[in-house]
């Protein structure tokens, strides 16, 4: 949960802000109503992730509460009763994040998602590749200012090694000129390997240049911006791309989550699978286990279907701690899939220690133990459709033969698994 300080003496305003911000379940706000109260708030230790400050307050009536709140690093956006463009570009100058007018509930909806914004921007990768260190360390402190994690290469090169030793990084800003690789052939060795929506791409290059601001976005770039450019212009068309970003994952998360538990269904299974197969003869065997809760209409019949579902829930909360790099899939009512491409050993260890956890593990707020049985295939198949039958078959022989249990091989030949 985040903290959010509200530094406004209109109650009114107060009141809508402190609304629109805790409606995101991520948030809690402080509210004050003065330039003392905020002191007191910024001097208790609270660590606040954004400050939204009312410029003009009785007792700070020439912006003292904004520099207070700057003075203890905390991101601050001034909420302001008029427009003045010189006072805005004081106070950017001065380091607040915006400037924002009290003219209307988008102006207040502009807040709620800029700060929801700096939430997420705390996980998010940017890499700035620029040659010029002044420009770079620019774009960088502009980048940190905003929580982004900001990684940092002087060329191309550094930058494609920079992009695999952290394959989580979501945006690069790149200008066009420089040394060893320019910022037009990274953004085409990148798309070998990126999508434009897995990997948003900025082209950066000085003013006057458009052929160069075409032949990056030809080559991939998602956007492109001229230098200098102004703060608002740089963090809009950040915030724009990632938004887009995200509302692609979004789409492609309703086509391939379950919405239940938030793991894979099964429609992905399938279209993951092509690849394992098509790859096969390059790497290590697939091993398929069909894992199924025990008894659980017990459970629903018992506590209802609403617990039920929280303990599906929790069950594919324990297996995604157990096969982080694995994919796991519901692949219907109770019964879940875990395709591994593990070395065998260190993955069936971690399904014994799995089945252990589940075993002691008190489900939902009833407190309930459960057990599950587990069919594996761990040999080497042709297609993934004959693993599966396999491993379920093996289910069906563990559900079969007394429950919670694991059944590797054939022939009621039982293995135990000790983590
Ligand atoms: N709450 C809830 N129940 C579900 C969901 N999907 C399937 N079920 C129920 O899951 C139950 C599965 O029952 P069974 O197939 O008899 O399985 P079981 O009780 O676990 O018995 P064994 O598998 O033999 O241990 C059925 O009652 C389904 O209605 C769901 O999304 N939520």
């Amino acid at each position: 949960m985040y903290k959010v300080l509200v530094v406004e003496d209109s109650v009114t305003v107060r009141k809508i802000v402190n609304k629109l911000i805790e409606e995101n379940p991520h948030f809690t706000c402080d509210l004050c109503e003065d330039l003392a109260e905020a002191k007191g708030a910024l001097e208790s230790g609270t660590e606040y992730l954004a400050a939204i400050v009312d410029l003009n307050l009785p007792d700070a009536p020439r912006g003292e509460s904004v520099e207070l709140a700057l003075s203890h690093n905390v991101p601050t956006i001034v909420l302001t009763g008029n427009f003045d463009e010189f006072t805005r570009s004081q106070l950017l100058d001065q380091g607040v994040l915006d400037y924002i007018t009290k003219e209307s509930r988008y102006s207040y909806l502009q807040v709620s998602k800029l700060v929801d914004r700096l939430r997420k921007n705390l996980n998010t990768k940017v890499l700035v590749v620029e040659d010029s260190m002044t420009s770079r360390n620019h774009i960088c402190s502009l980048l940190r200012k905003f929580k982004f994690q900001v990684h940092e290469a002087s060329d191309g090169l550094e930058a494609l090694d920079e992009l695999d030793n952290h394959r989580d990084i979501k945006m690069v800003i790149a200008d066009h000129r420089m040394p060893n690789m320019d910022g037009y052939e990274l953004v085409k060795a990148i798309r070998h390997e990126k999508r434009m929506q897995d990997l948003v791409f900025i082209g950066l290059s000085a003013t006057g240049d458009s052929v160069l601001t075409s032949k990056f976005i030809k080559s991939g770039a998602n956007d492109f911006l001229s230098k200098p450019f102004y703060h608002e212009e740089f963090y809009c068309r950040i915030m724009q791309n990632l938004e887009s970003q995200e509302m692609i994952q979004t789409i492609r998360d309703s086509a391939n989550l379950d919405p239940l538990t938030k793991v894979y269904n099964r429609r992905f299974l399938y279209e993951k699978a092509e690849e394992l197969f098509e790859n096969k003869g390059t790497r290590t065997n697939v091993i398929v286990s069909m894992i199924d809760a025990d008894n659980f209409k017990g459970v629903n019949d018992t506590y209802g279907h609403k617990t039920g579902d929280v303990l599906l829930q929790e069950f594919a909360a324990l297996l995604k701690d157990y096969f982080p790099d694995d994919l796991i899939v519901r692949y219907g009512g109770e019964e879940f899939t875990v395709v591994s491409v593990r070395p065998p050993k260190v993955y069936l260890s971690a399904l014994a220690t799995f089945m252990d956890t589940v075993r002691t593990t008190k489900f939902t707020h009833h407190k309930f133990n459960v057990t599950c049985s587990i069919g594996v295939c761990a040999e080497a198949h042709d297609s993934l459709e004959s693993q599966l039958e396999v491993a379920d078959a093996r289910l069906y022989e563990a559900k079969h033969s007394g429950k919670d249990q694991i059944i590797l091989r054939d022939r009621k030949q039982k293995v135990s698994l000790q983590a």
